[in-house]
Parts: C-alpha cells; sequence; structure tokens
C-alpha cells in the first residue's frame, strides 16, 4: 500500500483563475495553455523543503464545484491555496467567502492558508492592485504571493506551495505542544488526586 503523504494540500478559486496552470507549474517547472476545466484531479508529489523530504498529495479543485464539495475537499485538506487572478477582480471578491467557508468547516481556526494572485505577467489587465492583495492576506493572517503560472522566473509558484507545507508542519508541531501539555497536566492532576488519597 502506498505511503500516505506528510500533507495534503488544496487549491480553490474561481474557474479559469488559473489553478491547474499553477499546479502543472509546481510539479513540472512548464506551463501548459488549455487544461480541462471541469475536472478536479489529485496528484502526489515530493519535494525537499528546508533540507527534508515533504511527500505532499496536491488536489486541484475544479472552480464551477457545488459547496457541498468544497466542503468534502475543505475536509480533506490539512493546508489550502486560495488563488485569484489579478486580472478578474470577481475573482478575488470569492476569496473571503472561501476563506469563510474555510474556517466554518475546519474548526479550530487558523487554517493553514497561503493567498495567491495569478497572472502577474498581464500586468496591463490588472484589476487587483498588489497592496490590496497584501492587505487581504494580512487580514487573513496568511503568505501572499504574486505569481504568474505562466512566466514564473523568480520560482514564486514552487516557494507558495512550500509555504503552505511549512505552514501545516508549523501548525502541527503547535498543536503537539499543547497536546503533550495537556497530556502532562492530566498526569501531574492523577498524582495530586493520589497524593490527596493516600494523605487523607
Ligand atoms: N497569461 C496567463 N494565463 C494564464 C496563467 N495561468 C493560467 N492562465 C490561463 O488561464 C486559463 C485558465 O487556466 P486554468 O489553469 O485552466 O484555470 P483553473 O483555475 O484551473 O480553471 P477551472 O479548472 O475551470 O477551475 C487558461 O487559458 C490558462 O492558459 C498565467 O499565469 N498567465
Amino acid at each position: 500500500m502506498a505511503k500516505s503523504p506528510d500533507v495534503k494540500l488544496a487549491v480553490f478559486g474561481r474557474a479559469g483563475v488559473g489553478k491547474s496552470a499553477l499546479v502543472v507549474r509546481f510539479l513540472t517547472k512548464r506551463f501548459i495553455w488549455e487544461y480541462d476545466p471541469t475536472l478536479e484531479s489529485t496528484y502526489r508529489h515530493q519535494a525537499n523543503i528546508d533540507d527534508e523530504v515533504v511527500s505532499m498529495e496536491i488536489l486541484d479543485t475544479a472552480g464551477q464545484e457545488d459547496t457541498l464539495q468544497k466542503e468534502g475537499h475543505m475536509r480533506w485538506g490539512d493546508g489550502f491555496v486560495i488563488v485569484y487572478d489579478i486580472t478578474d477582480r470577481g475573482s478575488f471578491e470569492e476569496v473571503a467567502p472561501l476563506r469563510g467557508l474555510l474556517e466554518e468547516v475546519k474548526k479550530p481556526k487558523n487554517v493553514p492558508l497561503v493567498l495567491v494572485g495569478n497572472k502577474a505577467d498581464l500586468e496591463h489587465a490588472r484589476q487587483v492592485g498588489t497592496e490590496e492583495g497584501e492587505r487581504l492576506a494580512a487580514e487573513m493572517a496568511c503568505a501572499f504571493y504574486e505569481c504568474s503560472a505562466c512566466a514564473d522566473e523568480g520560482g514564486c509558484v514552487a516557494e507558495a506551495f512550500h509555504e503552505l507545507c511549512r505552514e501545516v508542519r508549523r501548525r502541527r508541531a503547535v498543536q503537539g505542544k499543547a497536546r503533550r501539555r495537556s497530556s502532562t497536566t492530566h498526569v501531574k492532576q492523577a498524582i495530586n488526586k493520589m497524593l490527596t488519597k493516600i494523605s487523607s
């Protein structure tokens, strides 16, 4: 049986923002102009991040899926890339509701997340300013990248995925510590109870 991945990442965003193009860019370092727009796909990938091999499963969701499908995919994932298209203001306006649904589905809050403004090569058609993306990411307390799946010279796309993996691991480490702390507290309480019983 195949080993389960260290992290499961799902990519969300309005239809046509370039989710598939970003995933394909990350996996193959190439840009492919047209993809089947309706299909969702999952991919397995391994990457060396900060000198550690991380195995991941990436779900490229279909932009047209309904709320029920979205919720299922949100439950499945450990970390999320929310993508908008800098040339499509409507896609930017869909980010906050997506984030809201994520917070509803994934309790507790503070879900590992990165925000990507895609199609940065289309500067002439820009409808969403860089500072607007930065502001929204600050509100959502997540990292922000303006990338181009088509012309990704700086490795922005890989950096966004890697940062998301780091974020998933950071949150797990914090949760692990909190769990250990609470089990230590339970042991201390049990010992105290025993000592009280013995002494009375
Ligand atoms: N110029 C430019 N075009 C892009 C970029 N990324 C994607 N595209 C184009 O945008 C269109 C949509 O890209 P997809 O990757 O299919 O978008 P998607 O979000 O997966 O769409 P759905 O599967 O319908 O949800 C395609 O024609 C891509 O070639 C980019 O960075 N720059």
